[in-house]
């Protein structure tokens, strides 16, 4: 079945100043705080943040599981406030540590369940519950009751069952999370293919940047309750230009000259030798790196190499939620 698109609106999701705040007095947590956003129909969105910048939340209030304090949101057309049950026929999610699958059914059971539920007929979709199995390592166990598995294949099941019903828009809570590296790369594979091929929106919380630059279109960043960050992933790496590079020096090294290093730029993975010392350092612009080296040469160190380890979105990541720069204002020392 190929996804009907929502009519009242040509986008996938569009959240508008979406507020929500828990407790009052003293307890009052700001989780989410006017976020909006819009997403075209088949794009892969990645929703970053740290621990407490308000995903879930956000997450939460798309899929109608709670209800904003203010703002408004629609996704696959519906709007989430008054469609709240309609709007399971056009979304599929699996949040984090839920149990969305019946133990008692067995795999094919499940899949064949959630199919029927959004009006699938089996004939159509037993190829395609076959595929997934293999896929992802249950083929095998495809008879056999949810309960009788593995943590990790429990989640394989919930995983599948989410993907198999093929909605208009699916969003994923940390998919990744306890996966092995095999039903990771399955999962980055199914999702591009569900995007390119059938034009599938999904929207997925991550803190798996290895997951969201390889797979995601654009990517959303969280911080405090607030987006501090929306563009393509290769946008945001150009914009950061976040640089790390692999420094390696000869002795001998004065003892003070780490400390002072280690207080002026963002340095890791040092590693120290009677042949070499070396370090791992981020630079966010150009005279940063020129910095370093003179800073070098003035200690009188010899440098062997200094080879760029490229920047990726992690880099990127860091430097946004460490300094909290609204895209748009210049990054500090740029
Ligand atoms: N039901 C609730 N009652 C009170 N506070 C809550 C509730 N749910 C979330 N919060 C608070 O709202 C803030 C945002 O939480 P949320 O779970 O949305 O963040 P998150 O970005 O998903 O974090 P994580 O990556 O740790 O899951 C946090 O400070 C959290 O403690």
């Amino acid at each position: 079945m190929t996804p009907s698109h929502g009519s009242e609106s040509s986008l996938a999701i569009s959240a508008q100043n979406l507020t929500k705040t828990f407790g009052t007095g003293e307890d009052r947590v700001n989780a989410v705080d006017g976020v909006s956003f819009d997403v075209e129909p088949g794009t892969v969105v990645g929703l970053l943040g740290p621990n407490g910048a308000g995903k879930t939340t956000t997450i939460k209030m798309l899929l109608g599981l709670v209800t904003p304090t203010a703002g408004s949101v629609q996704v696959a057309g519906q709007d989430v406030a008054a469609n709240r049950y309609d709007l399971y026929n056009h979304v599929g999610a699996m949040l984090e540590g839920a149990r969305n699958v019946y133990w008692r059914l067995t795999v094919r059971e499940n899949l064949e369940f959630f199919a029927q539920l959004c009006g699938h007929t089996l004939t159509d979709a037993r190829g395609r519950h076959h595929r997934l199995m293999e896929q992802f390592g249950l083929a095998e166990r495809a008879d056999e009751p949810v309960s009788s598995l593995s943590r990790d294949m429990k989640q394989r099941v919930s995983l599948i069952c989410t993907l198999a019903r093929r909605t208009e828009v699916i969003v994923l809570d940390e998919p990744t999370l306890g996966l092995d590296l095999e039903s990771s790369i399955e999962l980055r594979r199914e999702i591009r293919r569900l995007a390119e091929r059938d034009a599938m929106t999904v929207l997925l919380s991550s803190h798996d940047m290895d997951l969201v630059e390889a797979i995601c279109d654009r990517v959303i960043v969280m911080h405090e309750g607030a987006v501090i960050a929306d563009d393509r992933v290769d946008n945001l790496i150009d914009l950061f230009e976040v640089q790390s590079y692999r420094v390696v020096l000869e002795p001998p090294f004065p003892d003070q000259l780490r400390a002072e290093l280690d207080g002026t730029y963002e340095t890791h993975n040092w590693t120290q030798s009677s042949d070499h010392v070396q370090f791992d350092v981020a630079l966010s612009s150009g005279s940063e790196f020129y910095d370093l080296i003179s800073a070098l040469q003035a200690a009188d160190v010899t440098l062997r190499s200094a080879r760029s380890l490229g920047s990726d979105l992690g880099d990127v990541f860091l430097e946004l939620t460490d300094r909290s720069n609204p895209i748009g204002s210049t990054p500090e020392g740029r």
